[in-house]
């Protein structure tokens, strides 16, 4: 596949294409995510690491921040929980195939007189207003919002130019973030960075995906779990709002040449795809059956997240 295809494949917006063609343009090009520590790694991170991984191998350089202090501000807990849950994550990545991508924890880069002074110059720049409403999708309880949540994306932004990244990679739930960081780091004296944006994928009910609901699977889950998981997760016979689906097209698919869907004899017998798009054609139309779509996708993802649980879980 070529870099662009790679670079954009599985993306709900690149700002801006024309940025991001010329970016691959040039020899040495780096891009990064961070990621406030989580109890658990799971299906919604693997999104971007899926992303990363793509833009790896479109010759881009990757550093994963372990976003600790951002984690702190926005309410996750105390440092030493974080702390604790940081070097678990890093595992998990690593696991999950970000092999050679440097790995940073904002603290050790975060605490500089450079990083301070960055942070207050626009802190200056930008109003509380936008600030705010760059924290919708981000922040925890932002009915209450806290003054270390308008501290978070100046300190997001920041780190983009002491990362010296040029590409920036997240969640559509970055966007707001991403635009402020876009619009005041050239009054800094850095680039503005390209940003690249992954879709936000449901829970296994089809709801909001989220820990406490457990309506995710992880890294940490077993081959059992999974199973269970996926035979009780939400799966309309239409394309919309139909998680089984998204697990093929963001999850399976990146990381397989073809799917086998194995349906009884008497249905027609087993069928392979080697495109997301054809098995979604061929649901759509009714040739697959739920049970039958879910067997698979389970099947495949333990195959995935198998070597990955024992990679973080062997030691
Ligand atoms: N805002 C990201 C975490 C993050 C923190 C710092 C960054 O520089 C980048 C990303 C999230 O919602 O999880």
């Amino acid at each position: 596949m070529d870099p662009y295809e790679l670079a954009t494949r599985n993306t709900v917006e690149v700002v801006t294409d024309e940025e991001l063609r010329a970016l691959i343009d040039r020899p040495v090009r780096r891009v990064y995510t961070g990621y406030e520590p989580s109890g658990e790694i799971h299906l919604g991170h693997m999104v971007t690491v899926n992303k990363l991984m793509d833009l790896q191998q479109a010759g881009f350089e990757v550093t994963v921040l372990i976003a600790d202090l951002h984690a702190f501000l926005n309410r996750k807990g105390t440092m030493e929980e974080i702390r604790e849950t940081a070097e678990y994550n890093r595992r998990c990545f690593e696991g999950l195939g970000l092999r050679g991508a440097k790995y940073v924890l904002g603290t050790d880069v975060q605490l500089t007189p450079e990083y301070e002074l960055a942070v207050l110059k626009l802190s200056q720049a930008i109003t509380l207003n936008r600030a705010k409403r760059s924290m919708d999708e981000v922040g925890r309880q932002m009915d209450n919002p806290t003054v270390s949540q308008m501290v978070y994306p100046i300190m997001q932004m920041v780190d983009i130019a002491t990362l010296e990244v040029d590409a920036a990679v997240g969640g559509i739930d970055q966007r707001k973030i991403h635009m402020l960081a876009r619009e005041h780091l050239p009054s800094i004296g850095y680039p503005a960075p390209v940003c690249i944006h992954t879709p936000i994928i449901n829970g296994l009910d089809g709801k909001k995906m989220s820990s406490s609901a457990g309506n995710v699977i992880s890294v940490a889950d077993s081959e059992e779990d999974i199973k269970k998981k996926m035979k009780k997760a939400f799966c309309p016979p239409e394309v919309e709002n139909n998680p089984v689906l998204e697990i093929l097209r963001y999850h399976v698919f990146p990381r397989t040449d073809a799917v086998a869907i194995r349906r009884p004899a008497k249905f027609g017998g087993d069928r392979e795809f080697a495109a997301y798009e054809d098995l979604e054609r061929a649901y759509a139309a009714g040739e697959i059956h739920p049970l039958d779509l879910k067997t698979a996708a389970a099947a495949h993802l333990i195959d995935i997240l198998a070597p990955v649980h024992d990679y973080v879980f062997s030691r």
